[in-house]
């Protein structure tokens, strides 16, 4: 029985990893779970699933839950509840599922606990690869990835030899607006930005796979999780997002993994692995329905974003900080109505160019540019 703390259950990957659990009773139970601001929802999941323990992100929530869930349930919130969901339970794997570099601490109180960690919280491994990769392999503690491209990598490297690899090969799906060129994204809405062609996922990364700085992201994330250099990390576009990435070897053979875009399948992965089990849904790959598969060359001119991502994770230090805290404020930005779609690369750019980088920064530095950079999104972008 692998018993599971989940950070971020009422989100896109979360609600989808309980769909996996709720499956499988006799092979998953869930100790503890974290929500944000859905508390309706919350509820719901205590009353399924009884986890021991509960985040809340917020106070007041805190205080009208405590009145309406049973009485063995401990209650918690804030940064504080985050990180004793994460580490201080009887689960011995964390999924973090939650959004934002707000997973970084309880990332690493986990790995000190000695928890596997189930990742799909991009963000942390963004803002401080060198602190995760570096305390997961201090406490050997084994890093599994979510992500589609990187579950994908991860499966594909399996026997294989690191040292074997050419090359890691991302596949993009080119996002909401991937039929329109720059001049078409100036009055672009919300609605039509959330709107993603392959796969329904919470709304900050829908955005950021418009803009591609999700690739970007990615890209990074699989440096600290695979430790290859950057330029053997390359992004294609696939418009099918029916192969989620391959691996190319210094053979010249190319491993490749496929299936429909359904996230349970990564999810599922990473909680069995190394065994896999039996995937109880009827969606399952042919081939024959898709038909063709396309592929094509991204513009760093087009995509702009991809650019800064590269950029910032080759200068490393505290410049991936920036790129994500200024991506993270200024998609939040757009989603509240506040800066147009183009503002977003805008103010990352004016985010990266005005920061000094520091290099090997501490988790104090982190957090200090990591709020710096929000602040001055919101300065210089907002009126
Ligand atoms: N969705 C997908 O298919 C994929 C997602 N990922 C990555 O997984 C992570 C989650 O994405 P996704 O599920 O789409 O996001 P969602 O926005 O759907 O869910 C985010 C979750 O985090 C919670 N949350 C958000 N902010 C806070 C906070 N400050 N404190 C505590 N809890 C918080 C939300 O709570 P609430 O809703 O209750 O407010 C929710 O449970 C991201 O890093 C994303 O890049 C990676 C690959 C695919
Ligand atoms: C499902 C998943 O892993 C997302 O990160 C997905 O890859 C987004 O699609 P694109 O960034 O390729 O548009
Ligand atoms: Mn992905």
């Amino acid at each position: 029985m692998k018993k599971i703390s989940l950070l971020g259950s009422t989100g896109s990957i979360g609600t989808q990893t309980l769909e996996v659990i709720r499956k499988h009773p006799d092979k998953f139970s869930l100790e503890a779970l974290s929500i944000g601001k859905n508390i309706d929802l919350g509820l719901k999941q205590i009353h399924e699933f009884k986890p021991k323990l509960v985040s809340v992100q917020f106070k007041d929530d805190y205080d009208k839950l405590l009145k309406e869930i049973p009485k063995d349930v401990q209650l918690l919130y804030g940064a504080e509840g985050l990180e004793e969901v994460a580490a201080n339970n009887d689960a011995n794997i964390l999924v973090n599922a939650v959004l934002g570099s707000v997973g970084l601490k309880p990332t690493l109180s986990a790995i000190k606990a000695g928890k596997t960690i189930a990742i799909a919280n991009k963000e942390t491994l963004v803002t401080a690869g060198h602190i995760v990769t570096s305390e997961a392999k201090k406490y050997n503690v084994q890093l599994l990835p979510i992500d589609s491209e990187h579950s994908a990598i991860f499966q594909c490297l399996q026997q294989e030899n690191l040292v074997e690899v050419e090359k890691l090969i991302l596949t993009a799906s080119g996002g909401s607006f991937r039929d329109r060129d720059r001049s078409e994204l100036k009055d672009v809405t919300v609605k039509d930005a959330l709107n993603h062609p392959n796969w329904s996922m919470g709304a900050k990364i829908t955005i950021d796979s418009a803009t591609m700085m999700n690739k970007g992201l990615e890209v990074i994330e699989a440096f600290w999780l695979f430790q290859i250099p950057y330029d053997k990390i390359e992004v294609i576009l696939h418009k099918e997002s029916i192969i989620h990435s391959m691996v190319e070897f210094v053979d010249s053979s190319v491993i490749a993994q496929l299936g429909t875009p359904d996230m349970k399948v990564p999810i599922q992965y990473a909680l069995t692995y190394p065994n896999r089990i039996k995937f109880q849904e009827s969606n399952r790959l042919k081939l024959w329905d898709v038909g063709k598969l396309h592929f094509a060359k991204p513009s760093f001119d087009r995509y702009r974003c991809l650019r800064f991502a590269y950029d910032a994770g080759k200068s490393g230090g505290t410049m991936p900080v920036v790129l994500n805290a200024a991506n993270e404020e200024a998609v939040s930005l757009f989603l509240d109505g506040k800066i147009s779609f183009l503002q977003i690369e805008e103010a990352i750019e004016r985010a990266l160019l005005q920061h000094q980088n520091i290099i090997s920064p501490t988790l104090e530095v982190i957090q200090e540019i990591d709020e710096e950079t929000r602040k001055f999104v919101r300065n210089v972008m907002v009126k």
